[in-house]
Parts: C-alpha cells; sequence; structure tokens
C-alpha cells in the first residue's frame, strides 16, 4: 500500500529523541541541516538517478558517470556550494569517478608535497577544474612495495629538466583512478636519478593530456585497465594504463617541498621526514575510516528495516509469523554491525581530529606525532574496511534470498566497497605496519622513554601483565573501567608476546618475517583497543536528547562485548579473564541485544538516508517491500517480451528434436 508506513509501529516503540541522535550521528546540528538539505537535493534531481546502473553497459555507464559529474559540478558552481556541501553532494550522488581522485589525492598530493610557488601555480587551476589530476604511484609489478617503484625521472642539467621513462612492462602505472579515459595530469611518483645515482621515490606534477584536444602528449601511453568486480559498481571509474618514452617535464615540476633538486643538479633533503612523501596516503586512510561507518551504516540499514518487514515461521493458530528481527540468531549478527556502524562513526570523528592536529605540528615542524599518526591511520583503516565489506556481505545474508536479488541495493554496494580492503594499502601489509610501531614501542618500554597517545596504556604494562578482570556477575560486563582495562591487557599482553618470541630470532627481520601472522593480530588487537576506547570517550561527552546517551551506552557496551566474544580466545590464552566471566559477558551481550531491538528501526532512521541514496528496495523507509519488488522484477530487460530473444534460434530447435526423438 503507498504511502502507508509499514514500519510505524516499529518506530513508535523507540525510547530515544530519533532527531538528537540524528544531530549525534551527523557531528553537529549544521552538519545535520547541510548533509539532510543536500540529500534532498540529489534526490529530487531526476540528473542523479542511479537505479538503472547494472543494465549499462561499461561504455554507457562511464559516459553517464561523465553526464553526472558535469552536471554536479555545475550545480555546485551555480548554488555556490561551500566545500563541505560540496562534499555531501559527492556523497549523496553515490558513484565513483575520477572527481574522486582529483579533489581526494592529486589536490592533497600537491598541497602537502608542493612548495609555496608550486601551490599558487598549480592549486588555482586544480580548483577551478581547469585541469583534471589523479595520483599515479602503483605500478604492474608493485603496489605495496612503495620503494620498489621503477618509472625513473632522470635529471638532465643541459635542459633542466627531468625526464620519465617507464624502463620495464612492470613499471608501467597501473590502477589510477581517473587516469584511463580523464585526466589531464598527474602526481607521478618515481625514482629520481641524479648523475646515475638513485635518490629513491618522489612525486612529479606531469601533464598527459594535450588541453585542445585532450590527445595524450608525445611520449605517453595511456588507456583503461578493464572491466572490475559486479555490474555498475567501480566500473564507473576509469582505472588506467600509463606508460611514458622518455617524457620531459621542467625541473620545477617535482613537488619539492621534502626534496629539491636544485639548477647544478644537486639533491637537498629539507628538514622535513622523507615520510612525508607518503603524506597523501595518511590523508586518504583517515577519510576512508569515516567513509567505512558510512558503508556500514547503510548496509545495516536496509538489513535492519527488512529484518523487520520479513516474517518467517512461528505462527500460531493462523496469526502472524515472527518478524525475522525477533530471532535472537538475527540480533546477534545483526546489532553488532549496527554497533559496529556507530563506533566506527565516532573513531572516525577522532581520526579527523588527530590528522588535524599532526598537520598542524608538521607545519610548526613538530614532526614528533607522525609515526603515531601513520601508524593509527594505516590501522584503523585496515580495521575498519574488513569489518566493512564483512558487515555488507553479513547484510545481504541477513536479507536471505531478496538480499542476493540487485534491488536490494547490497550487491553493488559490496562490489563498490570492497577495493577499500585493498587500495590505499592491502589491509595485512598495514596491520604490520602497526605491527612494527608496536614493537618499537616495547622495545622502548625500558629505557624510559613513556609511550603517549593511543600506546600510553603500555606505560602501565607491569599492571597489565598482572591485572585479574573483577567481574563477577553480568552487570559488572557494563563497567568502562572493566572493559578498558579487559582490552588494554589484551592488547598489552600479545604485543608483549610478540615482542618476546622476536628475540628467539639473531635476526629481527627474519623473526618479524616468521611471526608476521601472530603479529598483525596483536595489531588488531591494539586498533579495537582504539575503537572502543574512543567510543566509551565519546559516551564522557554532554550528549543531550531524550534517551540518546542510554541508546549510545547500550551500542558501545554491544560493540566491546561482542568483540570479546568473537575474540575469546586471545582473551583467555593471556589469562584477561576466565572462562566464567567469558560466559557472562555472552550473557551480558544476549540481554543488551534485547535492549537495543525496540530502538532498532529508530538507531537506523538517524542515519537520515533517503530512499534515493539508499538504493535499496528492501531498506525503503516505508518497509513497503513486497510490492515494490513484485514491481521491480517487471523491469528486467530480460521482460520487455513474453518470449526471449534467442527462442527461435536456440530454444524452439532443442524442444522440436526432442519432440522428433520422442516420435522415433
Ligand atoms: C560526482 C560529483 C563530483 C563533484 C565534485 C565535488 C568535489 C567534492 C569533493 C570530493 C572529495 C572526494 C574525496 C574522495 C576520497 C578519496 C577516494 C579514495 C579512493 C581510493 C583510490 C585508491 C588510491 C590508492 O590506492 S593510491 C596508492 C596507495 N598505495 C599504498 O597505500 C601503498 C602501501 N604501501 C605503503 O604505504 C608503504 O610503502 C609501506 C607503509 C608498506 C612502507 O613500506 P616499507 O618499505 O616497509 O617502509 P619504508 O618505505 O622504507 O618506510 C620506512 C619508515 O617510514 C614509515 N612510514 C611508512 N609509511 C608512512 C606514512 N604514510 N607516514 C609516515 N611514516 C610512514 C614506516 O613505518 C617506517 O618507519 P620506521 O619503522 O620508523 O623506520
Ligand atoms: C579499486 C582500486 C583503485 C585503486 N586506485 C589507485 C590509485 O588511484 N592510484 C594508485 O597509485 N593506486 C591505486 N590502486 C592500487 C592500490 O593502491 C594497490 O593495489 C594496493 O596498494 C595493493 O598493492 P598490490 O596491488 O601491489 O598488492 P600486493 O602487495 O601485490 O598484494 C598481494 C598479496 O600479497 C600480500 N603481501 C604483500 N606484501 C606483503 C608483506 N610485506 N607481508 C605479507 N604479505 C604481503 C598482500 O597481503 C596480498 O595478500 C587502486 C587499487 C584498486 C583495487
Amino acid at each position: 500500500m503507498e504511502g502507508v508506513d509499514h514500519l510505524a509501529s516499529e518506530r513508535s516503540r523507540a525510547q530515544f529523541d530519533v532527531e538528537e541522535m540524528k544531530v549525534v550521528w551527523a557531528g553537529s546540528r549544521h552538519a545535520l541541516e547541510v548533509s539532510d538539505r543536500i540529500s534532498r537535493l540529489v534526490a529530487s534531481d531526476p540528473a542523479f538517478r542511479k537505479d538503472n546502473r547494472t543494465s549499462l553497459s561499461r561504455k554507457e555507464l562511464f559516459k553517464n558517470t561523465l553526464r553526472k559529474t558535469a552536471h554536479a559540478w555545475k550545480r555546485i558552481t551555480e548554488l555556490r556550494l561551500s566545500e563541505e556541501e560540496a562534499s555531501r553532494l559527492r556523497f549523496y550522488v553515490d558513484e565513483p569517478a575520477f572527481t574522486d581522485l582529483h579533489w581526494g589525492m592529486f589536490i592533497p598530493a600537491i598541497k602537502g608535497q608542493g612548495t609555496e610557488e608550486q601551490l599558487q601555480k598549480w592549486l588555482p587551476l586544480a580548483y577551478k577544474m581547469q585541469i583534471i589530476g589523479c595520483y599515479a604511484q602503483t605500478e604492474l609489478g608493485h603496489g605495496s612495495n612503495v620503494q620498489g617503484l621503477e618509472t625513473t625521472a632522470t635529471f638532465d642539467p643541459q635542459t633542466d629538466e627531468f625526464i620519465i621513462h617507464s624502463p620495464t612492462l612492470t613499471s608501467s602505472k597501473w590502477w589510477p583512478g581517473g587516469l584511463g579515459k580523464v585526466s589531464t595530469h598527474a602526481v607521478i611518483y618515481a625514482r629520481l636519478i641524479i648523475d646515475g645515482k638513485d635518490y629513491g621515490v618522489n612525486g612529479f606534477i606531469v601533464q598527459l593530456r594535450s588541453m585542445d584536444d585532450h590527445l595524450p602528449l608525445p611520449g605517453i601511453t595511456v588507456g583503461d585497465i578493464g572491466m572490475k568486480f559486479g555490474s555498475g559498481a567501480y566500473n564507473t571509474m576509469d582505472n588506467g594504463v600509463l606508460r611514458f618514452d622518455h617524457v620531459r617535464i621542467p625541473r620545477d615540476q617535482m613537488l619539492m617541498r621534502v626534496s629539491q633538486v636544485t639548477r647544478e643538479g644537486k639533491f637537498v633533503q629539507s628538514n622535513v621526514p622523507r615520510q612525508l612523501v607518503y603524506g597523501t596516503m595518511v590523508y586518504v586512510r583517515q577519510t576512508i575510516v569515516a567513509d567505512a561507518s558510512c558503508a556500514l551504516s547503510r548496509a545495516v540499514c536496509i538489513a535492519t528495516r527488512y529484518s523487520a518487514v520479513r516474517r518467517q515461521f512461528g505462527s500460531q493458530n493462523g496469526g502472524v509469523e515472527t518478524q525475522v528481527i525477533d530471532y535472537k540468531t538475527q540480533q546477534s549478527r545483526l546489532f553488532p554491525l549496527l554497533a559496529s556502524a556507530y563506533a566506527f562513526r565516532f573513531v572516525g570523528e577522532w581520526l579527523k581530529w588527530l590528522y588535524t592536529d599532526v598537520t598542524q605540528r608538521l607545519q610548526a615542524n613538530d614532526f614528533s606525532t607522525l609515526p603515531e599518526a601513520h601508524a593509527c591511520t594505516a590501522g584503523l583503516k585496515s580495521l575498519t574496511t574488513s569489518a566493512t565489506a564483512d558487515g555488507i556481505e553479513e547484510c545481504r545474508k541477513l536479507c536471505g534470498g531478496h538480499g542476493y536479488l540487485c534491488s536490494s541495493g547490497l550487491p553493488e554496494l559490496f562490489a563498490v566497497y570492497v577495493p577499500a580492503c585493498t587500495y590505499e594499502g592491502d589491509n595485512i601489509v598495514l596491520l604490520l605496519q602497526v605491527a612494527r610501531f608496536l614493537m618499537k614501542t616495547v622495545s622502548q618500554l625500558g629505557s624510559g622513554k613513556k609511550p603517549v597517545g593511543t600506546t600510553a596504556y603500555m606505560g602501565r604494562v607491569d599492571q597489565l601483565m598482572q591485572c585479574h578482570c573483577a567481574v563477577q556477575r553480568a552487570e559488572d560486563w557494563l563497567k568502562p573501567s572493566v572493559i578498558l582495562e579487559a582490552f588494554e591487557a589484551r592488547s598489552a599482553r600479545m604485543s608483549v608476546a610478540c615482542a618476546q618470541n622476536l628475540t628467539n630470532f639473531a635476526n629481527p627481520e627474519e623473526g618479524f618475517l616468521e611471526l608476521s601472522a601472530d603479529l598483525t593480530e596483536a595489531a588488531v588487537a591494539h586498533c579495537q583497543l582504539i575503537v572502543v576506547s574512543k567510543f566509551i570517550e565519546k559516551l564522557k561527552q554532554d550528549i543531550p536528547g531524550k534517551g540518546v546517551k542510554e541508546q549510545l551506552e547500550i551500542l558501545c557496551n554491544i560493540y566491546a562485548l561482542f568483540l570479546l566474544h568473537k575474540h575469546l580466545g586471545d582473551f583467555l590464552k593471556t589469562g584477561c579473564i576466565s572462562p566464567k566471566q567469558a560466559s557472562l559477558a555472552n550473557d551480558q551481550l544476549r540481554s543488551l541485544y534485547s535492549q537495543a531491538r525496540p530502538n532498532a528501526i529508530a538507531l537506523v532512521d538517524a542515519f537520515d538516508y533517503t530512499d534515493h541514496f539508499l538504493g535499496s528496495v528492501l531498506g525503503r523507509y516505508d518497509g513497503n517491500v513486497y510490492p515494490k519488488l513484485y514491481e521491480e522484477a517487471w523491469k528486467d530487460p530480460l521482460n520487455d517480451s513474453v518470449v526471449p530473444d534467442g527462442y527461435q534460434e536456440y530454444i524452439r530447435p532443442m524442444l522440436k528434436q526432442q519432440l522428433r526423438n520422442a516420435r522415433l
């Protein structure tokens, strides 16, 4: 029935103020106003229609994306949208495009690694989109191992130029988004060679295409790398391949904030750490954490609404069947994901603060917090994207068979999201960076150097190695101090155990390789502690609105106790908790699920997603699922004709043949 809210009774059961929860989710009243206004602007504009994506061919899909980005840009300039509004518009348009790399990596790379003069020259062009850029780091042969890149930038003192060259097939740039068909420029990462000496990987701005006819400039071969996972999905993006044949660029197109090459060909290292060449990745990893909460909340919103609509079994005397959301198994799979979405939101907020802080310090030549910023962005990027990709797939299964239909929105969401586990650093490679940081922290404990920031708890390592969990009743697990101590003790004990095992190896690097699986587990434990502790910190803030804080407390406890249950092996093996305490945690978790149940629909309404953005028949706000699913099926191109194309050629002769055989 059109216009009827099938989830109205669910909404009436909410025990908190949903409008105030929307403010908490958005981050502020202002952010909610902007987000709400822009989401409606996008949803009401037919140019941003997206329900036909999965049935378009690659060429149609790509052209459609070009049309949408041009329209988006037109609206941004006509309406004079602020940066915040424009970025919300990009979010609600919900289509990966070259503009992501232009705004998200090309511009930040120049900003972070360019000199004042370079910023003044390139940024105005890029801001007005008079040039379009991408971030070309990865090559066919090397992605994770940035130091292994092969593209060369050889200084020619005669002409004051760099010669950019791809010496091997494996040195071909491979993957950069926006490179294949659109970008006119790129920030290229290449080995700097001066007078035969290799000075390592640096960034260079290179023009790729003519500004007159978009043709590749001489010496440049460029194209798209081909179809990717899923229909629609990330295929709106022109991930590209690029080869250079001795392409010359002026010397001032090397990004020279970190290192410089003088007119005489002298290499000069600034007083800033070399690692700043990797700065753009730190920036993007931080945005990816915030984005994880968006992707996960979207899948959870779909699965929660559908679970309240869907009924199976349990009918007594012809009465209604049970809503699947009332099954404890459904709750134990769904509610931890709901809690994770909120947890990732808050850790994303905190990470944004950390990133802003480290950027300000870098500007003042204080580099002390850079290793922690790298470890936190790498580790949380890894943790949140892995959990989100798995969570989206779990939401698909939570929707049963209908979750497998494209009209559920979940297959495309998964296909678009899952490469986040690989891009901006493979998740295992990034956890190993965290592990390195942790091992360094543990090794320095005896030196009197006090760990700070997210590793401050390691400073209490003696106490954490011996403490005994105080839980005696299930309710004790609701105390933040109890949860924090259990997570800190588990993380500290896992790191210390790894550090001790490493001492058994004569060569520490060999030991690191041999123990790398254990080390990634220690890194995960540390990152989970960060997420739990930032959720707990959030709850210390003043949070207005009837029942809002109480709901967040329930979610925080679900998140922590779900992790404890999932990683019980770690907690028991390290002796942080006893089997009895583990079973009390489980009892408490079941009780928390019951408390979350009446609020589940309102908790996903608080994400404030429009039906356009969700793009899911199962996740519709009004819960009117079945008539819409039925309607949607008839829109499939296969249903354009009752008898399918191919009947005459393939089906009819087969049927006739069977008939003839039967007569013989
Ligand atoms: C439709 C409408 C449009 C309208 C327009 C509107 C516009 C509005 C705005 C829109 C905004 C959009 C925003 C979108 C966001 C962006 C989208 C993102 C899309 C993602 C696309 C993907 C891109 C990519 O993938 S780029 C390539 C990424 N590559 C990697 O991540 C490679 C991974 N490898 C590495 O990072 C390193 O090599 C690493 C970490 C493995 C290190 O390797 P190593 O060899 O062991 O180490 P080494 O290099 O020797 O370093 C030693 C030393 O340095 C430390 N280190 C390493 N990395 C860093 C770092 N980043 N920062 C600081 N320190 C670092 C390392 O720990 C070592 O330290 P020590 O041990 O102390 O020596
Ligand atoms: C959709 C998408 C968009 C992208 N966009 C861009 C872009 O715009 N610009 C750009 O420059 N790049 C881009 N990339 C490339 C991306 O950054 C790399 O693919 C990524 O960094 C992983 O590197 P790799 O492909 O070399 O993986 P590999 O390193 O080859 O990984 C293969 C396997 O080896 C394992 N492995 C590797 N090293 C180690 C180790 N030291 N220890 C243990 N295990 C290890 C990994 O865990 C993985 O299981 C994109 C990639 C994708 C998928």
